[in-house]
């Protein structure tokens, strides 16, 4: 029997540090997050970052924590029971972090009669430190508790026509009566690093002008790639000028060399060049999180305004979109036909 396994990135417990702690550390700590050896790693997590982080973060994620709970885990739970009735598999949902663990979501399909799972990564960008870490955390569960289970990895869907439909469309609905000066793409950032281990030619990436718009073999696993072509696709489809839009990177760690151009910085900018009226769309995002609600929603529009910007729209992510849903849904469908 098949059955599908939704996976997103996680929440902690509660927006406290004592919570928050842990989830970090559990997320930080991942070889394919801060990807460096093991003592290293462990000195720079739980040596330097943990010691502040934890509060830091807890004071950002009570800004915008529900009172369901985590605005990721509610919204990824309010995808996962719109999608369901859409198909004849069960689908359940788990988080890569925290407590709902890939091992409680396999063992949920399994209790069901599933051995065929279709395994869902809720990003539509690839990335080591959010897809593969999945499909890896995945493959280890399944040979250590469930050797007769199968998977299908559903790959990045980042060019998919129907998600660009989705998005552009959502965008547009969120568009409708605001005059903007400006559209942003804001899309989580990752080490420079990261993009050259995941090219798979071993010499494609030079993070250039250049690279990621001349085919390649690389861009099947290009994070950076597939930022543009999302953006490229949707704007398209919106029948932007190239004038009208522009894609930045966000949420960098200290220490590395992260993708550029920085959301922050480029954001600070922009009212000196006249962008009065911003919108931005987090595109690297399937369900609207910190990352959205708190460091765009807030801080980017707080310093947007503190720089002589006048309106900031922050355009939510497709979350439960009933048109994303269905999307979701005739995937699965056909994948269990
Ligand atoms: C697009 C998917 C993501 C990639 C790629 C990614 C890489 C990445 N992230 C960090 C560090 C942090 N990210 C944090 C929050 C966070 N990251 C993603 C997604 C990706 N991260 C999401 C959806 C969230 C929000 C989670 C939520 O509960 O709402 C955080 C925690 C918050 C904080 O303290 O700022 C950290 C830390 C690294 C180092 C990295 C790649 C190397
Ligand atoms: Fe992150
Ligand atoms: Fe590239």
């Amino acid at each position: 029997m098949k059955g599908v396994l939704l996976v997103n990135l996680g929440s902690p417990e509660s927006p406290t540090p004592k919570d928050v702690k842990p989830y970090l550390d559990e997320f930080l700590m991942d070889k394919y997050v801060i990807d460096v050896p093991f003592l290293l790693r462990a000195f720079l997590v739980r040596g330097i970052i943990l010691r502040k982080r934890p509060e830091e973060s807890a004071h950002a994620y009570a800004k915008i924590w529900w009172e369901e709970g985590s605005p990721l885990v509610v919204l990824s739970e309010r995808m996962q029971k719109k999608v369901q009735p859409l198909v004849n598999v069960p689908v359940a949902l788990a988080m890569r972090y925290g407590s709902m663990t890939i091992e409680k979501g396999l063992q949920e399909l399994h209790e069901k009669g599933v051995t065929e799972v279709m395994l869902f990564p809720l990003y539509p960008q690839y990335a080591m430190a959010s897809t593969l870490t999945i499909l890896v955390k995945a493959e280890e569960i399944r040979k250590k508790k469930f050797p007769h289970m199968t998977f299908t990895d559903v790959p990045a869907f980042y060019n998919k026509p129907d998600y660009i439909k989705n998005l552009a469309d959502s965008i547009q609905k969120h568009l409708v009566g605001y005059d903007y000066d400006h559209l942003l793409f804001s899309y989580h950032g990752i080490p420079e690093r990261h993009i050259r281990k995941t090219d798979v030619t071993k010499s494609h990436c030079k993070i250039d002008g250049s690279c990621c718009n001349t085919p390649s073999a690389a861009h099947d696993f290009c994070y950076r790639h597939q930022c543009y072509e999302t953006t490229k696709q949707v704007v398209k489809l919106l029948g932007l000028p190239e004038d009208k839009y522009s894609l930045t990177f966000q949420s960098r760690l200290a220490g590395d060399k992260w993708l550029e151009p920085y959301t922050d910085i480029e954001i600070d900018k922009m009212p000196a060049k006249g962008i009065k009226k911003l919108a931005v769309v987090t595109p690297a995002f399937v369900s609207d999180c910190l990352e959205t609600l708190e460091e765009i929603a807030m801080r980017a529009k707080e310093d947007f305004e503190a720089n002589g910007g006048e309106e900031f729209l922050a355009i939510p992510c497709l979350n439960d979109d009933d048109e994303w849903c269905q999307t979701v849904g005739n995937w699965i469908n056909d994948w269990a036909k």
